[in-house]
């Protein structure tokens, strides 16, 4: 099946309508999240208890942290050599020809200046790492408010950096997710990777730092026990997959029992992807999950990224599902009979 591209291609996201709302949405939610893990209630829902003055959201030494942190980055970036794939490309959706669509998904897939590829540097650096950053920012502030971090506020930090130095030791395994395949480097990619991550994805350390959360030793080693397992699905999942689709006759993965497809690509039916169609989704809903635990029970607000990530989850394995079935035709229908559950077996 030939994919569909330009101005025919199926639009996403709701479409105009739906891009034009979430371009309005996101940035008016993360606002939200940010007042509201600092005030008192820590309110999800409802309005936040006080809105800043203009003068405290302009600040020209955060504008010029900023952007020495991203020139940092750059320079890091530019540091190896690498190769580089095709020169340009639009993206395969985001080329509808309405503006506002176009715009929050991106006209162009990869926009370069010589060897400097904009979307790959956003996806893995400033953002991800920023948001690392800003989690130690938060812990040394709590030492210096209640003399040390705590136990919680060690977990939160453990875990997200085990979660971005994964990816960074792998950071090769991104050039083949959709948003490097598929998706043009538009609003959604480029305030997601900017200022999404770093902002929303802090928000547990956030909230620890103005409400501080009692955690025990027996509590902390079954958060830790979560975590470990997600982690270990996640890790087990991606590097099975990553493994075959390099070689798929390597020791680790040649016992597997696959699909062929028309492409001449096969499809593992065994092993981790066997058992679900994305195992690696469920790993990492697992890992969220263990990340908001330490926050306690109290309040929902810690737990808006489980609840974020499980809808992020859920669109973009149908996206995934759409973007398969027209690679692989009558293979994927196969593979769908074969394996029934898309996330978490036997519920979805
Ligand atoms: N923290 C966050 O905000 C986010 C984290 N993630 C994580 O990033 C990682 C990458 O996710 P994502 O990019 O969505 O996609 P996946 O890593 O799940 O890759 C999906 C692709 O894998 C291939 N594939 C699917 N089924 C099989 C099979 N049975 N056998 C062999 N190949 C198969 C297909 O591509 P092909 O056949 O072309 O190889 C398919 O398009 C995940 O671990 C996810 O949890 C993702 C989004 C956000
Ligand atoms: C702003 C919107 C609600 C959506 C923004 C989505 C982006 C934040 C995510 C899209 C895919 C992502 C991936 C990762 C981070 C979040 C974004 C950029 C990873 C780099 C996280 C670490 C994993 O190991 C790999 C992920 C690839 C996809």
């Amino acid at each position: 099946m030939a994919p569909t591209q330009g101005p025919r291609a199926p639009l996403e996201f709701g479409g105009p309508l739906g891009a034009a709302a979430l371009l309005l949405l996101l940035p008016a939610t993360m606002f939200h999240l940010l007042l509201a893990a600092r005030s008192g209630p820590a309110r999800l829902l409802g309005p936040p208890a006080s809105l800043p003055g203009l003068e405290v959201l302009w600040s020209p030494r955060a504008l010029l942290l900023w952007l020495a942190w991203l020139g940092l980055q750059a320079a890091l970036y530019l540091l190896p050599a690498r190769k580089v794939a095709p020169v340009s490309a639009l993206a395969p959706g985001g080329n509808s020809g309405n503006p506002i669509y176009d715009f929050f998904l991106g006209r162009e897939l990869n926009p370069r200046i010589c060897f400097f590829d904009f979307k790959y540097f956003c996806e893995l650096r400033p953002g991800l790492i920023g948001w690392v950053l800003i989690n130690l920012a938060l812990l040394m502030k709590e030492a210096e408010l209640r003399g040390s971090p705590s136990l919680a506020m060690w977990l939160v930090n453990g875990f997200q950096l085990l979660y971005v130095g994964d990816a960074l030791w792998h950071e090769e395994a991104v050039l083949t997710t959709m948003d490097i395949t598929h998706d043009g480097f538009g609003f959604m990619l480029a305030f997601g990777d900017m200022a999404w991550v770093p902002f929303t994805y802090s928000l547990q350390a956030q909230f620890l730092l103005h409400h501080p959360q009692p955690l025990g030793l027996p509590m902390a080693s079954v958060i830790c026990l979560i975590n470990a397992t997600g982690y270990y699905i996640f890790r087990g999942a991606n590097s099975q997959k990553n493994t075959f689709r390099k070689n798929p006759s390597d020791p680790r993965v040649a016992g597997l029992e696959t699909i062929s497809t028309a492409t001449g690509r096969k499809l593992l039916v065994s092993g981790w992807w066997g058992m679900v169609r994305h195992p690696n989704y469920l790993g990492d809903l697992i890992m969220a999950l263990a990340w908001s635990l330490p926050c306690g029970v109290s309040h929902l607000l810690p737990y808006f990224y489980l609840l974020y990530f499980t809808a992020l989850l859920v669109h973009r394995e149908a996206r995934d599902e759409r973007q398969c079935l027209q690679k692989y035709g009558l293979a994927w229908q196969e593979y769908c009979r074969r394996v029934p559950y898309r996330i978490m077996p036997y519920i979805y």
